[in-house]
């Protein structure tokens, strides 16, 4: 089933890889086929997939898991066993894993001889709701998020949802903030269908369906600007602050899972939505607490607020020395750079802060 909602986002969302990543294959010389893998999915995703035709023959490479490991050395070490392996610009690399791995292995494969074929295979629900979909691939530099990279598509998307049981529940809570996220900036009704999901139930049956339309969402955007030069910056919503947060919990000691990280930021880009962009405050406090109730929050203090700003001040988003938000009038509707002052997002911090159920 093909469920590329249009163009470049060729996306497949399927319960059986295999046959997928099969037919990909087999438009390539065999011996021209790399994998790359982190060391959780190789445990518990590859099986799946070793009754793909020519799996034997395929070259396999493994990055340790984590966050941690989105880095430069990872890159090198993926560059490395491509070049060890005579990889040319007609091979194609297939990432298997979650959105630190994909963005990775994209990032290798989009650079390596300036550019090759790549597949995801997002065993994640975070990486097949958003980072395998889109073409944003990079690693972490200097302590920011994503600060290094370019933006690339991937030949396919190949979404399998049987991948999901091998995630545990947080990470699994983890993805379904992006899917929130995509409800709040388009779709009153897809953030009703998110809502009604139950997170206690956790129903794989229904989630092909759920995937499928947030996929769709975000293709929307993408689709229109591939380059991120305006409304794709919709998709960025709880980002500006959401990665400052993951960034300083990272360096911190502390760190917390992205999608965690981007509900945390959701919670103070609300406020600053209903301050500037005309969210309602029913619509602040009704979202603000029902996000609390799921992923509780980030404890942080007044004396953190200048370092998160300065993480903030790195936003890709960024004009100058202009902190641009993507903000929210209503649910289903963003206003793209808005420009908030220190003071108003301090603001933000302190209403994120005294946030209690
Ligand atoms: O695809 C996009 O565009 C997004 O902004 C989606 C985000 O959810 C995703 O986390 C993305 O990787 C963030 O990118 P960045 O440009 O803010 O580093």
């Amino acid at each position: 089933m093909n469920n590329s909602p249009s163009y470049h986002a060729a996306v497949t969302v399927t319960n059986d890889a295999v046959t997928a990543l099969s037919q990909l294959i087999s438009g390539y010389p065999e011996d021209k086929v790399f994998l790359v893998s982190e060391s959780n999915t190789t445990r518990f995703c590859l099986p799946v997939l070793q009754d793909v035709k020519g799996w034997e023959k395929v070259k396999k490479t493994e990055i340790p898991a984590g966050e941690e490991n989105k880095k430069l050395s990872s890159v090198e070490k993926i560059w490395l066993f491509l070049s060890q392996n005579s990889a040319d610009r007609k091979s194609l690399v297939i990432n298997v894993g979650g959105g630190m791995l994909t963005d990775l292995g994209s990032f290798a494969a989009s650079t390596y001889k300036r550019g090759m074929d790549f597949v995801n295979v997002p065993t994640t629900l975070l990486s097949q709701v958003d980072a395998s979909v889109g073409g944003k691939t990079g690693f972490n530099f200097n302590g920011f998020k994503n600060e290094i990279g370019v933006i690339n598509q991937p030949k396919n998307v190949i979404i399998d949802t049987r991948f999901l049981k091998t995630i545990d529940r947080q990470n699994f809570v983890s993805g379904f903030a992006e899917m929130v996220k995509h409800g709040l900036i388009h779709s009153a009704d897809h953030l009703k269908e998110v809502r009604n999901y139950d997170l206690d139930l956790l129903n794989y049956d229904a989630l092909a369906g759920l995937i499928a339309r947030s996929v769709a969402i975000k293709d929307y955007f993408v689709d229109k600007d591939p380059t991120e030069k305006n409304i794709r910056k919709a998709l960025n919503f709880g980002h500006t602050i959401g990665h400052a947060f993951e960034s300083y919990a990272m360096t911190s000691g502390k760190p917390i899972l992205h999608g965690y990280a981007v509900a945390y930021g959701m919670m103070a880009e609300l406020y600053l939505s209903h301050k500037i962009a005309g969210l309602s405050k029913q619509a602040l406090e009704d979202l603000s607490y029902w996000l609390l109730s799921i992923y509780g929050k980030f404890e942080i203090t007044s004396e953190d607020y200048d370092a998160l700003l300065n993480l903030m001040s790195h936003d890709k988003k960024n004009e100058g020395k202009r902190i641009n938000f993507t903000l929210l009038p209503k649910v289903g509707k963003v206003a793209i750079d808005q420009d908030c002052s220190r003071e108003l997002i301090v603001e933000s911090l302190e209403f994120y802060r005294k946030l209690s159920l």
